[in-house]
């Protein structure tokens, strides 16, 4: 609009999202990036995205034909999509339940009780809103909760709200229950490509961080305008995702896929560092999540990173003639991650041989 005034991205970040829906506000021209013809089911399809049971993968001794299945039903999944529904993860549907539900109950909470927990537009952790990106680079429509859960030294307990009573110690419980599935699944990876079992969790570190961000996506009346969150691919190891509604989206062979509703599914999301660890065998995925004018939708992303300072790269076994080395030995690459996404970019090529 001619003569309007354009809010600075950094006035916007100080106030949610979620506010300004409360208001009836449209979204200001900062969070705009699409062109106003998208719909909000555009070119996504009900996704084939595969489901591995791993309790078929859990145990050390030698495989049944089932679990050889199952293993090669992973493989193919993560080299194929980058991702998987994980059933058989050993957590009860009901406790997946609590966590949505003590989810929405911290984002239905009155605007007062969540700045408690507020972070400023600089910082990473507490409720708000990503770090101010580049200029020209569009903002999400989404408000977040993020925090350091693992291991415990690393926990900034002022931003745990307090209310839902309960969000602390189920908190707690999910971050034990992401330490047994990263566990589980990074041994059930390695086998399925034939590697000593603790070839990645080596890696990845005793004391790799798990951070835990809570997603809130309010109703937005122009979904044709906006983005929950702009395309990206994480900068972790790998990603662990627990959503409500549908939402999410996977880009293969430059096609949009739904994630599907699965109430008692997580979905694990390979990021660029396992990409950079089997050289280039399992792939990281651009993902990215719809606006949506009907519903609302909470998710809980658990990143898993391997140790700062830990130098990673691609694993020997999957380095030969056949397939020469595609990444550089790196360390602490989600900083380079971060400064790339924050433009708009990926940063795999910058850690290319
Ligand atoms: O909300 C989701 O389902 C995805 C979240 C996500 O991709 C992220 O937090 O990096
Ligand atoms: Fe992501």
């Amino acid at each position: 609009m001619a003569g309007a005034f354009i809010q600075p991205a950094e006035v916007l970040l100080s106030k949610r999202v979620q506010e300004m829906v409360i208001n009836g506000e449209e979204p200001p021209a900062p969070y705009i990036c699409r062109d106003g013809d998208a719909t909000e089911d555009d070119g996504s399809v009900e996704s084939p995205i595969p489901i591995v049971d791993l309790s078929l993968l859990s145990f050390s001794g030698p495989c049944g034909d089932e679990s050889e299945d199952e293993l090669r039903k992973l493989q193919s999944a993560l080299c194929s999509w980058g991702c998987f529904q994980a059933v058989g993860h050993g957590i009860p549907s009901s406790f997946l339940d609590e966590i949505r539900q003590v989810t929405k109950e911290f984002f239905g909470q009155p605007m007062e009780e969540k700045k408690k927990y507020a972070k400023t537009v600089t910082e990473f952790e507490g409720y708000g809103a990503d770090p101010v990106p580049e200029e020209g680079q569009p903002l999400d429509w989404s408000d977040r909760l993020f925090l350091d859960v693992y291991p415990e030294d690393k926990q900034k307990l002022k931003f745990w709200p307090e209310n839902p009573k309960s969000f602390r110690d189920i908190l707690k419980e999910y971050t034990e229950k992401m330490k047994m599935v990263t566990k589980l699944t990074s041994k059930a990876m390695a086998k399925s490509l034939n590697l000593d079992e603790n070839c990645f969790l080596d890696q990845f570190g005793e004391q790799a961080p798990l951070q835990a961000r809570f997603n809130y996506y309010s109703r937005c009346q122009r979904p044709d305008l906006v983005l929950g969150l702009k395309p990206h691919s994480d900068g972790s190891g790998y990603t662990i995702i627990l959503q409500d509604e549908v939402g999410l989206q996977i880009l293969k062979d430059d096609k949009w896929y739904a994630v599907p509703q699965n109430p008692h599914a997580i979905l694990v999301l390979m990021a660029d560092q396992m990409e950079i660890m089997t050289n280039g065998i399992f792939k990281s995925p651009v993902h990215r999540v719809l606006s949506n004018s009907e519903k609302e939708r909470v998710s809980l992303a658990v990143f898993y990173t391997p140790e700062a300072g830990k130098e990673i790269g691609p694993l020997d076994d999957l380095v030969s003639v056949e397939r020469p080395r595609v990444f550089k030995n790196v360390k602490d690459y989600a900083d380079t991650h971060w400064e790339y996404y924050q433009r708009g970019t990926r940063a795999l090529h910058t850690v290319q041989v």
